[in-house]
């Protein structure tokens, strides 16, 4: 199918510091998962550009940007977002290029949601409003509390892989939006969609330094220099657990402010008065959308007994049917990022025969030939039959994969789906609206989604408990985030 080619070809993405793009240096190469080929080499920002980095962000905190009038500063957001629709095709090939995911994914949720994460935040800016208290004083004349929101200051953006340019925007749309700058670091497998941002940026005349972006990998490497440098005020990440901790101890040595989304090992609940096919339909997309790479996707899946042979049976047929390969000639799944997380996804699949699991359907690599067999590439797969403290039932795979089990009671299958260290999203199905609120209410996470799964509005908070995160993004609450409050108080 014809489609616009990947912008970036055969050439070396640039960072983008203090509004210059800089291709200097070493690079590292960025690779296809569809293929297993280099399709372009990547700048790897080194410490000093990290630094400058840095320092364009806190120069430009007094310059042009921290004078700017809010309506500017929205309208702004506005154009940034309108360009990002003008280069759609371009978004799109880059992100595909990137991660293999499915066009459909690309073009009907990760790229429209760049967009409209700039929209969202710009109305919420617009429309916020602050707080006032009339105080009582001894002489009886009073005094009046107002708080104000001032920036935080140099925000600094981690993201990953999944869903590179929605969770890029989703923390980069507020934290402009609240008058902060930023110095952002995309995954290393993802660095495209981030340097089109740039090129978007640039275009659009946002004032040097106030959005930087640097390439590179984590642990020694650019992350961690980022988020270990003294003269960043703020950290938000999306990512890995365990990242997570080793950002929280850098952020630790400054007492700086975090917003962490990390890893989930979520519940799906099939009562057994669910609408049949809409369960069967939901399932299929919290499980293997962008092949089960989200964190927010059920890797977990109880279902009533009275119902459980038949929705294994059926949930199998479907996922045997998903066609696996080229994202441009229709497939519905792509690869997984990398070979490397392909290793991880298939050590799972291993330890699930290992753990004594029955697998119903996939458990290994597909037969692809030409270039998909230099691919990424795993089969859906779906688990039965493992105790509640195997591994596979207890860790996040990241991969097209879940494991289904029966349950028998309302108070069990609420036990079982707290019974994890994560504590991100839930998904419930029933026809029994106080069933619904009862359960929901119940759950240990953050999201809990009823008959629907990823349903987005992006005015809600979002993020996890427990090992899942801290904090919550959406709406308001990023605006708490990214903003440093500050109250005055007169004496009347
Ligand atoms: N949202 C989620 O829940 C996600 C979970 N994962 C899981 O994490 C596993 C590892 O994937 P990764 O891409 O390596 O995720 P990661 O959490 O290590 O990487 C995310 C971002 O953090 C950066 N980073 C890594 N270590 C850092 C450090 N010490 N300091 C500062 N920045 C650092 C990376 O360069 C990347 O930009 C995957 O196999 C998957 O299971 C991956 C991506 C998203
Ligand atoms: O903000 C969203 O809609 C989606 C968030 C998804 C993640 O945070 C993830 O997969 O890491």
């Amino acid at each position: 199918m014809p489609h616009t080619p990947y912008p970036f070809a055969d050439r070396t993405l640039p960072n983008y510091v203090d509004g210059a793009f800089v291709a200097a240096g070493d690079t590292f190469p960025l690779i296809d998962p569809v293929t297993g080929r280099k399709i372009a080499g990547v700048a790897a920002a080194d410490r000093a550009l990290v630094d400058a980095a840095v320092a364009a962000a806190r120069r430009a905190l007094t310059g042009p940007w921290g004078r700017m009038a809010l309506a500017d500063r929205v309208a702004l957001l506005g154009r940034i977002a309108d360009a990002i629709e003008a280069r759609f095709d371009d978004f799109v090939a880059a992100e595909i290029a990137d991660t293999g995911k499915s066009l459909l994914q690309a073009t009907r949720v990760d790229i429209p949601r760049g967009a409209a994460n700039f929209r969202a935040f710009a109305a919420l800016a617009q429309a916020r409003s602050t707080q006032c208290f009339e105080s009582d004083t001894p002489d009886g004349l009073g005094a009046i509390n107002y708080s104000i929101a001032k920036p935080l200051g140099v925000v600094a953006v981690v993201s990953p892989w999944n869903l590179p340019l929605l969770l890029l925007t989703w923390k980069v749309a507020p934290a402009l939006s609240c008058g902060n700058t930023i110095v952002a670091k995309p995954s290393e497998e993802t660095p495209s969609t981030a340097t089109l941002l740039a090129e978007v940026m640039h275009e659009v005349g946002v004032p040097e330094g106030v959005f930087n972006l640097i390439h590179g990998f984590g642990a020694g490497s650019a992350g961690e220099w980022l988020v270990s440098h003294a003269d960043v005020d703020a950290i938000t990440f999306t990512g890995e657990s365990a990242t997570g901790t080793a950002i929280m101890r850098a952020a630790a040595e400054g007492v700086k402010p975090i917003s962490f989304e990390l890893g989930g090992k979520n519940a799906a609940i099939i009562f057994e008065d669910a609408d049949f096919e809409a369960a069967i339909a939901g399932t299929m997309r919290s499980v293997f959308s962008n092949c089960g790479q989200v964190c927010l996707c059920s890797e977990r899946v109880y279902v009533a007994r009275p119902i459980f042979d038949r929705f294994v049976a059926e949930l199998a047929t479907r996922a045997r049917a998903l066609k696996l390969g080229d994202p441009y000639a229709g497939a519905d799944m792509g690869p997984l990022i990398s070979a490397a997380h392909r290793e991880k996804v298939l050590g799972y699949y291993r330890l699930a025969v290992e753990e004594g699991a029955t697998i119903v359907t996939g458990g290994g690599v597909p037969d692809l030939v030409g270039d998909l067999a230099g691919g990424s590439f795993v089969e859906p797969t779906i688990l039965t039959g493992l105790a509640d403290d195997a591994r596979c039932v207890r860790e996040e795979i990241f991969g097209p994969v879940c494991h289904i089990a029966p349950f028998d009671s309302e108070e069990e299958v609420i036990a079982r789906a707290n019974d994890t260290r994560y504590g991100l999203a839930a998904a419930l199905w029933t026809s029994d609206v106080k069933r619904a609120h009862r359960v929901a209410r119940q759950m240990d996470v953050g999201i809990v989604w009823v008959n629907e799964w990823f349903l987005r509005d992006l005015r809600t908070p979002f993020g996890g408990t427990k090992l899942s995160g801290i904090g919550r993004e959406g709406g308001e609450h990023s605006l708490a985030f990214y903003s440093e409050p500050m109250n005055i108080c007169i004496k009347l």
